[in-house]
């Protein structure tokens, strides 16, 4: 499978300034906008125009690119301390995503030891980076496919949940490239897609993609999962993640712990497909972590209708926290890795 086929980019960039596909005119409209400021950069990451952990991660590194163009030929302190100072800012679009502080910190990491260099240099070398990361990504995404397959047996129905393809990554996606790779090979019956409340991430773009790919699939209401597991039609699931801390507890899309519990308890093994990029190793105690809430309206309003009574307080977390317990394996670019994780994933990421 190659991003050709299904014939869309989920980011480019183009000489000069980056091009995605702006997310919230799907399914409708595949609308590209150009960007070339780290604020255009923050607010498309904030509005999730451009959404999904790993290309987050790479459009917030072009953002750090485009926000030191400015900055004089200064000292390289002063240089060092700014850029670090505009990667803390491109970080609040959304704090909960490991591989946006990944790809921040490579880039710091990039113009530290550029030190004794021209500042114009540094900033040359900067978008390397930022090209570098996304090249990465992309070949990531492939091998994290291709390693998941061996887990999908023949005609299986896997059900996924929230946005986890091309549209979220360089290109193939995480969890999707795992189901689309097992498409190719003729394993997969029935794809069930999560509609992913609130935002519909499932029915607006992970249908959007199947589609495109033609694989075969059913998308239900979130609460429908249950049912489709007690009914035997669910022989895996598949997410994708946002930060998974050094003992394998999974921040996702809220909802996925639903389905952890829910296979769990229908004895149906759940997979984390992710590039280690996603991995953090400064964070044991999940519970350490403030999870984000987001706008009310986004659960009061449908279509922008309201259906529900004005000013009702509303509980809207932006994503949830899978305990490692619950979790078979984590389907990555370096192979699969079992529960009980450090010395696994400090064994990957060496
Ligand atoms: C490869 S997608 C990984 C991660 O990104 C998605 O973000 P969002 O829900 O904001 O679209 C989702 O949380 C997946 O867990």
């Amino acid at each position: 499978m190659s991003q050709e086929d299904s014939s869309f980019q989920s980011i480019r960039w183009d000489d000069d300034h980056l091009t995605i596909l702006d997310q919230t005119f799907l399914p409708d409209r595949e609308v590209y906008i150009d960007l070339d400021s780290v604020g255009q950069v923050w607010d498309a990451i904030k509005k999730q125009k451009v959404r999904g952990a790993p290309v987050i991660g790479i459009a917030g590194a072009y953002g750090l690119y485009f926000g030191v163009q400015d900055l004089a030929d200064s000292t390289f302190q002063t240089f060092y301390s700014e850029a670090q100072r505009i990667a803390d800012y491109i970080k609040t679009a959304q704090p909960t995503v490991m591989n946006l502080s990944w790809s921040l910190k490579r880039m710091l990491t990039t113009i530290y030891a550029l030190k004794e260099e021209p500042i114009a240099d540094i900033k040359q070398k900067m978008l390397e980076t930022a090209i570098t990361i996304h090249d990465e990504d992309r070949r990531t995404c492939k091998s994290i496919g291709e390693n998941g397959v061996e887990l999908v047996q023949k005609d299986s129905g896997i059900l996924t949940h929230d946005n986890t393809g091309g549209l979220a990554t360089g290109e193939y996606g995480t969890a999707l490239s795992v189901i689309i790779h097992a498409h190719e090979d003729g394993k997969v019956k029935m794809v069930w897609v999560n509609e992913t409340r609130p935002l519909l991430q499932g029915s607006r773009l992970t249908a959007w993609e199947l589609k495109k790919s033609e694989v075969p699939q059913k998308l239900h209401i979130d609460s429908a999962a249950a049912s489709l597991m007690k009914n035997g039609e669910v022989d895996l699931v598949i997410v994708g993640a946002d930060r998974i801390s050094s003992r394998g507890d999974t921040f996702s899309r809220i909802g996925t712990y639903n389905l952890a519990v829910l296979a769990d308890a229908h004895d149906i093994p759940f997979y984390v497909a992710a590039p280690l990029s996603t991995v953090d190793m400064d964070l044991e105690d999940s519970s350490e972590f403030e999870l984000e809430e987001r706008e009310p309206d986004e659960v009061t309003h449908f279509a922008n209708k309201e259906t529900a009574p004005a000013k009702v307080d509303v509980y809207n977390p932006a994503f949830d926290i899978t305990p490692h317990h619950l979790i078979t394996a984590f389907i990555t670019e370096k192979g699969i890795i079992k529960p009980e994780f450090n010395e696994n994933f400090e064994g990957f990421l060496g």
